[in-house]
């Protein structure tokens, strides 16, 4: 029956993630718009272009869980440095700090920068992922607010005079790069129809 109205998963997906603040949010996010699974993995990155990277984490993903997956790859990316760190921000981040992360824009009046998320979807170990993009734009601030998620401190986005780390949850849900590609990615399951085979859960 179901089938005939579109791709049948027999399996919920399982979102890949090593990161508990990600998958926090992904919770807040979905609600149950998606009925997903987590798996606490720490995936293998390529070096590349952000999609590149992510459709990678996915592919990986649906090999070791040899069923559907979403993943995602969140960039921090600085317009004065064309970009950069971009997907390299969590080794910026370790070895610099938010110091240091601010300290790289010392010589440019540019601060602005944007954060972009890329989840990345496999239907299987044998389907070719496909990816969807959420950009916020702001700028690299000295460091405001709890210091619980990665550089949340030091990103100011635009028309707020708060950091991600100083908002309300809720707040930064409703406009962050990753409600946005959440956004792409649940119209998606929603025009593809997906439909769960709930007997398999
Ligand atoms: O909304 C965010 N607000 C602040 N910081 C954030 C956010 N989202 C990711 N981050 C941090 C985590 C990591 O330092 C880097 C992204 O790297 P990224 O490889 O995507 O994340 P990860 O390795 O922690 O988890 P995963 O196992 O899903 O790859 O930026
Ligand atoms: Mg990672």
């Amino acid at each position: 029956m179901a089938a005939a109205r579109g791709l049948v998963l027999s399996r919920p997906v399982t979102f890949v993630t090593a990161n508990a603040k990600k998958l926090e949010e992904v919770r807040a996010i979905l609600g149950n718009s998606i009925p997903f699974q987590s798996l606490k993995l720490d995936l293998p990155e390529l070096q590349g272009e952000p999609e590149d990277i992510s459709k990678e984490k996915a592919r990986i993903a649906a090999l070791q869980v040899n069923g559907p997956v979403l993943v995602e790859d969140t960039c921090l990316c600085f317009n004065a440095l064309k970009g950069l760190p971009g997907p390299y921000i969590k080794w910026f981040l370790q070895k610099l700090g938010h110091e240091g992360l601010n300290n790289l824009l010392m010589a440019y009046d540019d601060k602005s920068a944007y954060a972009l998320c890329v989840f990345s979807f496999a239907a299987g170990p044998d389907s070719e992922p496909i990816t969807f993009s959420g950009k916020t734009p702001g700028k690299i601030v000295p460091p405001r607010g709890p210091n619980d998620f990665g550089w949340d401190p030091i990103f100011e986005p635009d028309g707020y005079d708060q950091t991600y780390a100083q908002m309300p949850k809720e707040e930064k849900n409703k406009i962050s790069h990753r409600s946005k590609s959440l956004a792409l990615v649940k119209s998606h399951f929603a025009e593809a129809r997906f439909t769960f085979d709930v007997k398999n859960f």
